[in-house]
């Protein structure tokens, strides 16, 4: 790969930033923004993988995440005495498991967090129920936690179970059951319903089940997983393209010429956040491909955008923050998942964006539309409601003047080394 690298990539002595301080004061110190980063692994991709290993009973995986997320995934699969299983505040762990638990027959109590507790799972439970597993609610009907009493699978047939299920909650859901379809003793077939949002992370979970030996059919309102055992594969995880959009806004709001590298991303990707490449061709950056990753550049925006995030969810934070920040008027469809993530997303881009001069209004049913007016950034603070996506899709504006972070720790859930790279770019940063 070519493109040059910023000299203070090699600073081996960065500055310590501790991880639990209340709050990160983030400075740009002027000049273009240049350098490479290191990204994340998928932790889409790592945690559908440890989840499609542990049922295969084998394999290599190369590159898993170091993404709490991830790690916590990795230690509750190795734990085979665990009768409590934490999900703390990761919706894959805490969905994939459910069915991972169920169809092992394994009794188990899931928990979280007490935002997890608020976070839907009852289409899942339902789901799990027909097909045999014995699965009470500790608290609320339909929310977790959640106790799982044991696997009694209907008396065998020659025909998939086949079950009715909604995908305009969470496609977490659907890939938690097409995972496990290929231990079922004649397979699944799931009929979906509903507007089905999160389609590529689907699709993602019948790549990575392919690649271990699993046969799927995407007929797209009906799924098909034969029966068969899954073979143990190797498999390399690729860079995570959502933190990649971090590091997109940043050289959107940096000053002129700002360039970034980002290695691991793959030009075939697996992950629908890739999406993230033509999104911001419209707001100002260009993708270079290289064949072991990325070159960024700034461009010139479009006058305005309009983007549907139904495939892309997890982009939308870092989309609307860009967009108020260069005074693009952006128009967003597709957000109906966002209340129920890490936090209402919705809310809160409304309040953090306000603080700056920008705003996110609801116009029409389910399509909102980011405007700004003398956006400023000038020493205000940035609260993270517990969400690692608004710590990062809100820290680029630092490029434009300085800004504290409330609880900047909440990017481990996907990318404990964020603030580190940050410093390793050029940014001035200052535990408060
Ligand atoms: O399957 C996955 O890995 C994910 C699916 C998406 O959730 P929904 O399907 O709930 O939209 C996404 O927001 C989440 O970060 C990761
Ligand atoms: C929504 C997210 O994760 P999860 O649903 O897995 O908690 C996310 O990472 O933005």
């Amino acid at each position: 790969m070519t493109g040059s690298c910023c000299p203070q990539y090699s600073r081996l002595t960065l500055p310590l930033i501790n991880a639990s301080s209340a709050s990160l004061l983030v400075r740009w110190p002027g000049g273009p923004l240049r350098g490479i980063a290191q990204l994340p692994a998928s932790k889409s991709e790592s945690n559908r993988a440890l989840i499609i290993q542990a049922l295969a009973g084998g394999g290599e995986l190369e590159n898993l995440s170091d993404a709490n997320d991830t790690q916590l995934m990795q230690r509750l699969l190795a734990d085979q005495q665990a009768a409590v299983f934490d999900a703390e505040d990761a919706g894959t762990v805490m969905r994939f498991l459910t069915a991972y638990l169920a169809v092992m027959g394994r009794p188990a109590q899931l928990v979280g967090t007490a935002r997890m507790y608020q976070r839907p799972i009852g289409v899942l439970v339902d789901a799990l129920r027909q097909l045999g597993a014995s699965i009470e609610y500790v608290g609320e009907e339909g929310y977790p936690p959640l106790k799982l009493n044991g696997w009694a699978p209907a008396l065998s047939s020659d025909e998939p179970d086949e079950l009715t299920v909604r995908g305009d909650i969470s496609s977490q859901y659907i890939s938690a059951l097409l995972m496990i379809g290929p231990v079922l003793p004649a397979g699944l077939r799931l009929w979906l319903t509903g507007k089905v949002g999160s389609r590529p992370y689907i699709r993602m979970t019948q790549s990575l089940m392919q690649h271990f030996g699993a046969t799927c059919r995407d007929l797209g309102t009906v799924l098909e997983v034969r029966p068969g055992a899954y073979q143990p594969a190797d498999y390399t995880i690729e860079s995570d393209w959502s933190a990649a959009s971090y590091w997109y806004a940043m050289v959107a709001l940096g000053p002129a010429g700002s360039t970034i590298i980002l290695p691991g991303l793959r030009e075939q990707s697996w992950q629908g956040d890739q999406a993230i490449v033509g999104i911001m061709d419209q707001l100002g950056v260009a993708t270079e491909f290289f064949p072991d990753g990325v070159q960024l550049t700034q461009k010139l925006p479009a006058a305005a955008v309009e983007q549907d995030f139904s495939d892309c969810p997890d982009l939308a934070q870092t989309v609307a923050v860009v967009a108020a920040a260069l005074g693009v008027p952006v128009v967003m469809t597709g957000l109906e998942s966002l209340r129920i993530k890490e936090t209402d997303r919705i809310l809160a881009l409304q309040t953090e964006l306000a603080k700056f001069g920008g705003s996110m209004t609801e116009e029409g049913e389910e399509r909102f539309v980011v405007r700004s007016a003398d956006f400023q950034v000038s020493g205000q603070t940035v609260e993270t409601y517990h969400d690692h996506r608004m710590a990062m899709a809100f820290a680029p504006l630092a490029l434009r003047g300085p800004l504290t972070v409330q609880a900047p720790e909440v990017v481990r859930k996907s990318y404990p080394r964020f603030w580190k790279e940050l410093e390793r770019a050029g940014f001035a940063i200052e535990n408060q």
